[in-house]
């Protein structure tokens, strides 16, 4: 599936970091958790910051590739958690967008509680919280894919 849209929604590291905190101080008392839960590669972003913020020092990955086949997209799981049924644990990512993820993620671990930072309407009833709504035709650009650039000034861009 290809994600054609004019819209998008630029984070910062420090937009990240602080709705990422937000979503930490939703996961107190932190000794509820026996660990928590990467979903690679962009939960592992918010898994640093929420293990630095929770105090949590048990962290594990469960590694997905999605991609596209036939145009339809096609999710492998590349390595598995050790965890059977997820209890205990914090699954989380950076953001659920058609829900494709979350899905996998819930028939994984169907008794983790998995949170997100960001949310688009077609996947956010699949998460159990999270931070931020982001409308579902806006492309989220995380500030690991960017990076600072020069811009002319706007009267230099005129005629
Ligand atoms: O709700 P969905 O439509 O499934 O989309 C959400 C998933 O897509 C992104 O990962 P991606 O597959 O791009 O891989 P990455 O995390 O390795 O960049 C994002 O990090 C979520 O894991
Ligand atoms: N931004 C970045 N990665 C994504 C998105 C998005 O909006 N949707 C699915 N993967
Ligand atoms: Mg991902």
């Amino acid at each position: 599936m290809s994600f054609k849209t004019n819209k998008e929604f630029f984070v910062s590291w420090e937009e990240f970091h602080r709705a990422t905190r937000e979503l930490a101080l939703r996961q107190l008392p932190a000794d509820q958790w026996k660990g928590i839960i990467a979903v690679t590669r962009g939960g592992l972003v918010p898994a640093g910051i929420l293990a630095r913020e929770l105090n949590i020092r048990y962290i594990d990955t469960v590694c997905i590739s999605s991609y596209d086949h036939d145009s339809q997209r096609e999710l492998k799981v590349l390595k598995g958690a050790e965890t059977s049924d997820g209890e205990g644990f914090l699954v989380v990512d950076d953001l659920v967008d058609t829900g494709e993820t979350a899905k996998a993620i819930r028939e994984m671990f169907p008794k983790a509680k998995f949170v997100t930072v960001y949310a688009k309407p077609q996947g956010s009833p699949l998460v159990d919280e999270y931070v931020a709504d982001v409308e579902q035709d806006t492309w989220i650009q995380f500030p690991w894919d960017m990076q600072l650039n020069y811009i002319a000034p706007i009267a230099e861009s005129e005629a």
